[in-house]
C-alpha cells in the first residue's frame, strides 16, 4: 500500500466507524501499526480534522515456544498419547518423548497418568480418558485475541511456563473532529505569481512552516584529505620553528635536481625511465657560473677530502630540464642561497609539495606524489641531532617507536631509512629517508667548513593512506576519487591527530 494515501484510508475508516483504535486500523488496512501511527500524526496537523487520544491496553501474546506447542501439541498431551493402554516402562517413555521431563510432571500433576512401582521396573499407565489437549486449547484462545475467555489462573501458569506473555500495547484512538472531512485537501506549499494575480492566495490553505524540521545541509567546499594532512605537517614544522621554503617550480634543471646534490651524471635515476624530461623549454642556461665550475670539479676531480667520481662532467647534461624528482632540489637552491649570505646564520627549513617520477603505476605508486622535507643547517650538527629531531617530529605525529636502517643516497652520508611502529596496524612501516648532507654537496656551495646539514624526507600520501585505511592510491588521488570519501573522511571532519 502506498504510504501517501494511508491518511485518506484512515479517514475513510474513521468516517465509517465514527471512532476507531489504531490497532484495529492496522488490522483492517493490513499494514504495520507504526505506519498507522504515522498517518494519524499527519492527520493531526490539520486543525480540527480528527480528535486523537492515547490509549494503553494489555494484551496476551504467545511466545515462540507457545506457538510451537500450539502447532505440535503440549508436552503433557504428547506424553499421555505415548502411553498405551497396557502401560509402558517409565524409562522407555522418558526416552521417546520430546521434553519428557516437563511433559511427565505436568501429566502427573494433571492426574492423566500414574506410575506403578510394584513390578521390577516402574511402569506408567493412563489414568483417565481425556479428549482434549487443554493447554493447546488455551494457547489457541490467546492466539485468536480471546484471552478474556482463559481463566486468570491458567494465564499466569502459561506465563510461568514461558508459553505466553502479557504486553502493554500503546495505541491511538481516533474520533471525528469538528472539521472532519473524508477528502484531504493537500496544503499549498508555494506561493505563485498566478495566485497573487488572481487573488486565489486568499482562500488557499497554506502549509504551516515546520520550524523543527532539519534544514538542508549547506553546500560547502571540502579540503581533500591530503591537503588536511599537509596542513597538519605544516603545523608541526611551524611549532618546531621551521620556515617554509618556496616550492613553486615543478620544472627544475638537472643541475639543481641532481648535480648540485652530487648525483653523478651516469646515475640510473637520471635516466628517462625514472625521470620526466621536458621538451619545451628543454634546457636551462641560467646556472650560477662559479658554483657550476665548483660542482663540475667535485664530480670530476673531487676535493674537500673526496676523490670525486672521476668522469667527464658535461654542462649539457646539467642544463636539461626535468620535472623535479624530489624537493631536495629546492633544499639545494635554498642552501646555496644561504651560503651566499655574508654571515652564516643557522636555519631550519621545510617544504611540502609535488614531485614527479616516471614510475610504473600500480596500487601504491603514481607518477606524482607529495614530498615532505625538513632541513636543519647549523654549526656542528650531528647524526645524533638528526635522530633527536626525528623523534620529536614523529612524536608529534603520534609515532613513538622509531627504527633506523643504514641506506644510501648520493647526497647524504650517513643515510638512514626511517621505520615507525604503527600502533593501529601493529607493524613497522617505512616512513621516510634521511641523512647528513655530504661535504661534496655543501662545500662547493660555499658553506663554512664547520656547518653541517641534516635532512629528511617522506611522502604525504603514504601516511594519509594508512590513516584512512585506503589500500589503492587511485582512491585517494586522481579522477577516480569518490567525492563522498572527501566529504566524509574523518580527517576532514575533525582536527587531525595522525
Ligand atoms: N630526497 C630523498 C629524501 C631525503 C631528503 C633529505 C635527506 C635524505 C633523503 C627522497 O627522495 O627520498
Amino acid at each position: 500500500m502506498a504510504a501517501e494515501n494511508l491518511p485518506e484510508l484512515v479517514l475513510k475508516q474513521v468516517d465509517k466507524y465514527e471512532s476507531v483504535d489504531s490497532n484495529v486500523l492496522a488490522a483492517v488496512l493490513e499494514t504495520d501499526h507504526q505506519n498507522i501511527i504515522g498517518a494519524i500524526k499527519s492527520l493531526q496537523c490539520h486543525e480540527g480534522l480528527v480528535e486523537v487520544e492515547q490509549r494503553c491496553s494489555k494484551k496476551w501474546l504467545l511466545t515462540d515456544e507457545g506457538k510451537q506447542l500450539l502447532r505440535e501439541g503440549s508436552y503433557e498431551y504428547n506424553i499421555y498419547k505415548l502411553v498405551p493402554h497396557e502401560g509402558i516402562s517409565q524409562a522407555r517413555l522418558m526416552k521417546i518423548a520430546i521434553n519428557a521431563k516437563i511433559g511427565f510432571s505436568k501429566a502427573m500433576s494433571n492426574k492423566w497418568i500414574r506410575v506403578d512401582k510394584s513390578g521390577n521396573m516402574p511402569m506408567v499407565f493412563r489414568n483417565m480418558e481425556i479428549l482434549e489437549d487443554e493447554t493447546v486449547k488455551d494457547l489457541d484462545l490467546i492466539q485468536c485475541s480471546k484471552s478474556d475467555l482463559v481463566r486468570d489462573r491458567v494465564l499466569n501458569e502459561l506465563k510461568k511456563r514461558k508459553l505466553a506473555t502479557e504486553v502493554v500495547m500503546k495505541s491511538l484512538f481516533v474520533k471525528k473532529g469538528e472539521k472532519f472531512t473524508k477528502k484531504l485537501e493537500k496544503p499549498v506549499t508555494d506561493l505563485t505569481t498566478q495566485m497573487i494575480q488572481d487573488y486565489s492566495w486568499q482562500t488557499k490553505n497554506f502549509k504551516d512552516y515546520n520550524y523543527n524540521a532539519m534544514g538542508v545541509f549547506p553546500a560547502a567546499g571540502h579540503l581533500h584529505p591530503l591537503m588536511k594532512v599537509r596542513s597538519a605537517y605544516r603545523q608541526i614544522f611551524l611549532e618546531m620553528g621551521f620556515t617554509e621554503m618556496p616550492t613553486n617550480n615543478f620544472v627544475e634543471s638537472a643541475f639543481w635536481n641532481f648535480d648540485a646534490l652530487f648525483q653523478p651524471q651516469q646515475h640510473p635515476a637520471r635516466d628517462a625511465h625514472d625521470t620526466f624530461f621536458t621538451s619545451n623549454p628543454s634546457i636551462s642556461t641560467n646556472l650560477p657560473p662559479t658554483y657550476l665550475e665548483r660542482v663540475k670539479a667535485v664530480h670530476s676531480k673531487g676535493g674537500f677530502g673526496s676523490k670525486g667520481y672521476r668522469y667527464d662532467w658535461k654542462v649539457e647534461e646539467a642544463q636539461k630540464n626535468v620535472l623535479r624528482t624530489h624537493t631536495t632540489a629546492v633544499s639545494a637552491r635554498m642552501l646555496y642561497m644561504l651560503a651566499q649570505q655574508p654571515v652564516f646564520k643557522p636555519v631550519k627549513y621545510f617544504s611540502i609539495d609535488r614531485v614527479f617520477r616516471n614510475e610504473t603505476l600500480d596500487a601504491t605508486h603514481l607518477a606524482e606524489f607529495h614530498q615532505v622535507e625538513g632541513v636543519v643547517a647549523d654549526r656542528s650538527v650531528t647524526l645524533g641531532d638528526l635522530v633527536g629531531i626525528l623523534y620529536e617530529f614523529f612524536h608529534k605525529l603520534g609515532m613513538e617507536k622509531l627504527r633506523f636502517k643504514p641506506a644510501y643516497n648520493p647526497y647524504t652520508e650517513p643515510s638512514m631509512e626511517i621505520f615507525g611502529y604503527h600502533e593501529g596496524l601493529k607493524k613497522w612501516v617505512e616512513i621516510g629517508n634521511s641523512g647528513v648532507f655530504r661535504p661534496e654537496m655543501l662545500r662547493p656551495m660555499g658553506l663554512p667548513e664547520d656547518v653541517n646539514v641534516i635532512a629528511w624526507g617522506l611522502s604525504l600520501e603514504r601516511p594519509t593512506m594508512i590513516k584512512l585505511q585506503i589500500d589503492n592510491i587511485r582512491n585517494l588521488v586522481g579522477h577516480k576519487v569518490d567525492l563522498e570519501m572527501v566529504y566524509e573522511s574523518p580527517i576532514c571532519a575533525m582536527d587531525i591527530n595522525m
